[in-house]
């Protein structure tokens, strides 16, 4: 098919070059000239893993260009993924969409063909249908679903994992104005997609609700999980992974994004939830579970900072070790370590910090304040307390004899993700989220060898992590 992408940043460049490697012709359009003039040079502005060698794989196929007509006069389908970032109220902003609809609206409205104009930008339920549908019909003179279709599509995709994300959906949503544009687009993700995911076919309207709704839905299991380790922590011979692995177990809950751990945080996950609240709002209804999500999401920070005063005074040094606000990415977008760095420096720590790809992000975010070091061992160099935060798969192999040499005296040592646990250690105190404190701190702070440990996702089994015993134990 020949088809044009608007917006080509994070999330467009990844679906027009999986589009194209399989075979697609794509032209993409962004308002960023340096942007096009780097894709047309050759290089990949995002750093997105498997993005570059997709693209050098597909070039032939791909067109860069800044001009909205000749992108919609050579396509079939046009796929709009600009920003919506959110307003002052939580909402989110509709400028961006409607510039593109505006510049694209000549050339819609010259084509003599059906045009399928599809968005996959995350939208506030109804805008659509009473916004975009009637803006586009005002534009070109012409009627939506009869002259040209509207769809809205928007992709589950996580940063870090976009290309794999988007070939294995477990769903695929497809808001539809018309069936003959919502038939356009099943078959062309069939074309491309590598599972077999559920084809949802419904109005613009339901799919807008279930975007935001899924992503509400998943922050409920995350604080769910992260509530249950802080109560599991309270209970002695507790192991909140042992409880979410049974849990997991069960399908109707399933294993993913059911690890205790730190809160969520990003460009999606938080303000999902502001502006599914501000939907129930405007719909005149009350959305009770999301408010308390984000509370429960916003205690994660304050209970670190709690565990953090309990053993080190205002003046001592604390070091963080993972700062994105997930593995694999440089962002810090509501990163829960960064809210922690921030409390600690306010509160009159000295805070050192490291992180393999977020260091420059985090410097100027907190303005310069705090230690930034490139390496992990410099970085807790005389902490009295560390503090493992964002679970890099690097930090599990960190050499603990040479962290603990370079600790302060009598050091701590908070493990969020539970990374270290089994690992023998000699000078640090170990607290775990979710295993109480006697746990993690006598005995049994070895890995049991009944639990098969999963990764925070659900899919693979860490079993390295689980092969470290505490001496005690062998
Ligand atoms: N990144 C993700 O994994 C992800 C996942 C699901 C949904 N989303 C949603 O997709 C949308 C885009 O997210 P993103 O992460 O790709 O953003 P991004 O900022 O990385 O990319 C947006 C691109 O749009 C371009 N742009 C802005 N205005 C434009 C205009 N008028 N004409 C043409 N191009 C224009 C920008 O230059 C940029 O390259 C957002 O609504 C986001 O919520 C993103
Ligand atoms: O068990 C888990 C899994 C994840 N997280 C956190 O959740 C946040 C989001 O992680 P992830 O889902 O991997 O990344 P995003 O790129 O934010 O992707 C989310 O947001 C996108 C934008 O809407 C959606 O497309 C995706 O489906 C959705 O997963 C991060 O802070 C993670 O640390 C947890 O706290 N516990």
């Amino acid at each position: 098919m020949n088809m044009s992408f608007i917006g080509i940043g994070k999330l467009g460049l990844c679906s027009a070059a999986c589009f194209a490697a399989k075979g697609h012709r794509t032209i993409g359009v962004d308002s960023s000239v340096e942007h096009i003039e780097a894709l047309r040079s050759g290089r990949c502005p995002i750093d997105e893993p498997g993005l570059a060698t997709l693209l050098d794989g597909c070039r032939t196929r791909m067109e860069f260009t800044t001009d909205y007509g000749y992108a919609v006069q050579n396509s079939d389908i046009t796929l709009i993924t600009v920003p919506t970032p959110s307003d002052s109220s939580g909402r989110f902003s509709n400028a961006y969409v409607e510039t593109v609809l505006d510049r694209m609206a000549p050339a819609l409205k010259a084509k003599k063909t059906f045009h399928v104009v599809a968005l996959v930008s995350t939208v506030m339920p109804t805008t659509c249908e009473c916004v975009f549908k009637p803006m586009l019909e005002k534009l070109t003179g012409k009627i939506c679903g009869r002259d040209f279709g509207f769809v809205y599509n928007p992709e589950f995709v996580a940063l870090g994992s976009v290309i794999h994300d988007f070939l294995h959906p477990d769903v695929l949503l497809i808001g539809a104005s018309d069936e003959r544009s919502a038939q356009t687009c099943r078959e062309l993700y069939a074309s491309v997609v590598e599972s077999h995911p559920h084809y949802a076919v419904m109005n613009l309207t339901n799919a807008e609700i279930t975007k935001l709704s899924l992503n509400c839905y998943v922050t409920m299991k995350i604080s769910f999980a992260n509530e249950l380790a802080a109560i599991c922590e309270r209970i002695p011979e507790a192991d909140v992974d042992v409880v979410t692995s049974a849990l997991g177990a069960d399908t109707r809950i399933g294993r993913r994004y059911l690890k205790g751990g730190l809160g969520f945080g990003g460009p999606c996950f938080p303000r999902d939830n502001l502006a599914f609240q501000r939907c129930a709002e405007d719909a005149g209804a009350d959305a009770h579970l999301s408010p308390r999500v984000v509370r429960v999401n916003d205690e994660v920070v304050n209970r670190l900072f709690a565990m953090v005063g309990e053993h080190a005074r205002s003046g001592s040094t604390v070091a963080l070790l993972g700062l994105s606000y997930k593995p694999g990415t440089h962002i810090i977008e509501e990163s829960q370590s960064v809210m922690l760095a921030s409390q600690l420096l306010e509160a009159g720590y000295v805070v050192r910090m490291h992180d393999p790809k977020a260091l420059k992000a985090v410097s100027e975010a907190l303005r310069g304040r705090g230690v930034c070091c490139d390496d992990p061992y410099e970085a807790v160099a005389d902490a009295c307390v560390v503090v493992m935060l964002t679970d890099w798969p690097e930090y599990s192999r960190l050499d603990m004899e040479r962290l603990e040499d370079r600790a302060g005296e009598t050091p701590l040592l908070i493990d969020c993700w539970r990374a270290f646990r089994g690992v023998p250690l000699k000078k640090f105190t170990y607290r775990a989220f979710g295993i109480s404190t006697r746990f993690s701190g006598g005995i049994e702070h070895g890995c049991r060898p009944d639990i098969l440990y999963q990764d925070r996702r659900g899919r693979t089994p860490v079993l390295e992590r689980a092969s470290v015993q505490h001496p005690a134990l062998t």
